[in-house]
């Protein structure tokens, strides 16, 4: 089973919509010169919800060889919520992936597990592909918990999806401590918990759900990490933030296969 390799940039807050003309432009010119057409990897980029019709325009305009992302939905579907974004509206903007309970929401904004499956399943229901977050923290880490807490996130959020679905969206294991922090998790950390995940789908569905979904490491990925990590039999891709604002780093990133591992 061959899984294309996922790599997103997660702006975060960062980057106005004229500054994100500036990051597109200078990371289509820096692939457009390794001659990147998005066959051996895709390149996501996930900007703030202001810049997402600029990046979109530009996307489609210059014919540039990325995939547009969203950073958060809500779970409501149109009305009454003030400062909310539907499902529906991101999917009128092109956009085809949307992260869902990344640990900044979950840890400063409340979301809880039962909260991100209601957002992946509004994110289906509109057309796109949810990438649902998980990881734990430093004191589970330093318990020795870390594969169970996880698979407990994994199990909540994808509480009621059938097995279709589960193999089309992506998983991103992103360990809290690994975080805007420099601090990587071993290859073989990111392995274990990536690989604990597979094996959780394939035990919740059955093997070729297992063998499709796919499961991206996140925490400080770096040109410099990025080959080695992407070595690992059940890492699909990186969910990128800090270097992802970097267009020579990200560009490194989504062109990990010609990095020597
Ligand atoms: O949270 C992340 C991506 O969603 C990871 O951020 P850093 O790459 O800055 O550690």
């Amino acid at each position: 089973m061959t899984r294309k390799p996922i790599m997103a940039g997660n702006w975060k807050m960062n980057l106005n919509h004229v500054e994100a003309t500036g990051m597109v432009q200078k990371l289509a010119w820096t692939l457009a010169d390794k001659e990147y057409d998005g066959s051996k990897s895709e390149c996501v980029v996930v900007p703030p919800f202001t810049d997402l019709r600029t990046v979109q325009t530009l996307i489609d305009g210059e014919r540039m060889p990325f995939i547009l992302g969203a950073q958060n939905v809500s779970e409501h579907d149109s009305g009454a919520h003030t400062g909310e974004i539907s499902a529906d509206m991101l999917a009128k903007l092109q956009v085809t992936y949307v992260v869902v309970g990344h640990s900044e929401r979950r840890q400063f904004h409340g979301e809880t597990d039962e909260l991100i499956n209601t957002k992946a399943k509004k994110v289906i229901a509109a057309g796109m592909t949810p990438i649902i977050c998980v990881g734990e923290g430093l004191d589970i880490r330093k318990e020795g918990t870390h594969v169970e807490y996880t698979l407990n996130q994994v199990r909540g959020t994808l509480a009621g999806l059938t097995a279709e679905q589960v193999a089309g969206l992506v998983i991103a294991y992103e360990p809290v401590w690994a975080i805007g922090t420099g601090e990587v998790a071993t290859p073989a950390d990111a392995q274990e918990v990536c690989g604990a995940i597979r094996a959780e789908v394939a035990a919740l569905y059955d093997q070729p759900t297992a063998d499709a979904v796919r499961i991206q490491y996140g925490g400080s990925v770096k040109s410099g990490n990025v080959a080695q990590i992407m070595a690992q039999p059940d890492v699909d891709g990186a969910l990128v933030g800090g270097a992802s604002l970097q267009p020579e780093e990200f560009a490194a990133i989504v062109r990990f296969y010609d990095l020597p591992a």
